[in-house]
């Protein structure tokens, strides 16, 4: 109840997340600082009430470097909120790192971009891919203490849903829209077991094809489809021509964003196959 919260100091907000506000608290115990999702239940539907429990019980056990942590979550019946108390990043939502880079304006408001670094990129795409390895391969032990697949898709991954924490760590966070198979329905689909888990494969492809997007709008500072319209935009996205980077960037990181924004989703890697990419898993080792 309410009173829980009585060990935290509320201080600003820091932003929106699915479902509501977050904001910054210090825990009065050790002073610690998390950060914390306040969400007024009273007007959420009863599907919206099912989708926000389905991604405390996802957040609650994925337990990976690059996602952000969840600590707990207590329920104010008094006032209808349920408050989710996570890690706090310092380092903001990279939305805002790349909104930066791109309106770098000078004292005679000449607005330049100033490029981000292609380390950077590899840096944020390697702990990206380590995050959604850990969500469609990590392995969790079920109920009958049998270790089984997670199956976990983000099915939400933007610039505005990574964060950076103070030593510049990626942290996937906002799983508010995804989907775990492990769940009843998972039984339903290992009955279909050729279509319904390809699906589920094709959603984790969906899940790399976002991080295409993000990859690439880090290095292009703008997305890699752009339209006015709802129908432009998915012709412009079934087409799949994309621009090169910029020429500072190298083949080979042109060459990992045109395979991860691939229109056939059989022709996108899978977080093993980016691991496997040289680059990758150099940078994955500098991270250790
Ligand atoms: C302007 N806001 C920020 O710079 C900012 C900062 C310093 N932290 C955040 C966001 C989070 C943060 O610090 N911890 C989080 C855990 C989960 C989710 Cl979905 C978001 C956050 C943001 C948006």
């Amino acid at each position: 109840d309410a009173r829980q919260m009585d060990g935290y100091e509320a201080l600003e907000s820091i932003g929106s997340g699915s479902f509501g506000l977050i904001r910054k608290v210090r825990r009065k115990a050790d002073g610690k600082i998390l950060a914390r999702k306040e969400i007024d239940y009273r007007k959420m539907s009863t599907k919206e009430k099912e989708q926000l429990v389905a991604e405390v019980n996802i957040l609650k056990d994925l337990k990976h470097p690059n996602i952000v942590e969840f600590l707990e979550r207590v329920i104010d019946r008094e006032n209808s909120f349920i408050y989710i108390l996570m890690e706090y990043c310092e380092g903001g939502d990279l939305a805002a790192v790349i909104r930066r880079h791109k309106e770098k304006s000078y004292v005679v408001q000449l607005t330049a971009s100033v490029p981000i670094p292609e380390e950077f990129v590899w840096s944020i795409m390697t702990q990206l891919v380590l995050a959604l390895h850990e969500c469609h391969c990590g392995m969790i032990v079920n109920e009958d203490n049998q270790p089984a697949p997670r199956h976990i898709l983000h099915r939400d991954l933007k610039p505005d849903n990574v964060f950076l924490d103070a030593k510049k760590n990626v942290k996937l966070g906002d799983f508010g829209l995804s989907r775990s198979l492990t769940n009843p329905q998972k039984a339903f689909a290992q009955t279909y077991v050729g279509e319904l888990i390809t699906d589920s494969l094709y959603d984790a492809k969906s899940d790399i094809w976002s991080l295409g997007c993000v990859v690439y709008e880090m290095c292009a500072l703008e997305p890699p489809f752009l339209a006015e319209t709802q129908n432009e935009l998915s012709a412009k996205i079934k087409l799949g021509r994309i621009q090169m980077l910029p020429a500072q960037y190298s083949q080979e990181l042109n060459m990992v964003v045109r395979a991860m924004l691939q229109v056939n989703p059989r022709r996108r890697p899978t977080t093993g196959e980016l691991l496997s990419n040289s680059r990758i898993r150099y940078t994955s080792v500098q991270l250790k």
